[in-house]
């Protein structure tokens, strides 16, 4: 597919109980999404071999496995997953971990660095421990990620202007906490429509419950990819 190809930008989190309920999903979606996201429910219920399944037909797949632990633990496991043909990975935003994570892809593996998750405000970072407002923490995971050499990021497409300005043209943006107009927010706190997202210059969206919860995903996705076109 073409880098031009507005269906590109969709990643359908399959946020599904397992890989027959997945596989389900995928049939119904049809040609109108090429790129999964297996998380860990998923990866844990059968999703890797999934994964490797979607690989072998052509199909991207973003393992959002969320990664954070101390440095050996991470560059070992990192080398472990780049064997799966996948084409994205997560760990978090913590400078030991992304340069771990750097030290140990391979297989054309490229990693995301997940900077504050989008259900938090700047209440829950607070409750965390930081003292940054969200954005601002965003900001300084963004520069650090940019400097130890990570591949992408993932933050709210809120911060997608932003932090396209601190790593510059070539890192990927990916930004969760996506909703179309009217959808429920559900625990997300900082969300956009696609359309937004796309004029803030993302590379990709991900978007789980308002596909996965739908009466017709097909319809849905091809909405979004439409709003982003
Ligand atoms: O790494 C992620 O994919 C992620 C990061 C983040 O900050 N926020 C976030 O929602 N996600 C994931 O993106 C998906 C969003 O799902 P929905 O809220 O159902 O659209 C879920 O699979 C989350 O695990």
């Amino acid at each position: 597919m073409s880098q031009t190809d507005p269906r590109d930008r969709l990643i359908v989190a399959l946020d599904v109980p397992g890989v027959a309920e997945a596989e389900a999903l995928i049939d119904r979606l049809g040609d109108a999404a090429t790129f999964y996201k297996i998380g860990y429910r998923l990866a844990y219920a059968g999703g890797l071999a999934l994964a490797e399944r979607l690989v072998a037909r052509g199909d991207r797949v973003f393992l959002d496995l969320k990664l954070h632990d101390i440095g050996n633990t991470i560059e070992e496991g990192v080398r472990a997953v780049s064997g799966l043909g996948a084409t994205f990975l997560t760990v978090h935003a913590y400078p030991q971990t992304m340069r771990a994570a750097v030290r140990g892809r391979g297989n054309g593996l490229r990693i995301l660095a997940v900077t504050v998750l989008t259900s938090y405000d700047d209440a829950d970072a607070a409750e965390a421990g930081y003292a940054l407002p969200v954005a601002d923490l965003v900001a300084q995971r963004a520069a650090q990620a940019a400097e130890i050499g990570i591949d992408g990021l993932v933050c709210s497409a809120a911060e997608a202007e932003g932090v396209r300005r601190i790593v510059g043209p070539d890192r990927l943006i990916v930004t969760p906490g996506i909703r179309p107009a009217g959808a429920e927010a559900g625990d997300q706190k900082r969300v956009m429509t696609p359309g937004d997202a796309k004029r803030a210059g993302i590379d990709h969206i991900v978007v789980g419950r308002p596909i996965t919860g739908a009466a017709d995903p097909r319809a849905v996705a091809r909405a979004i990819v439409a709003e982003m076109a």
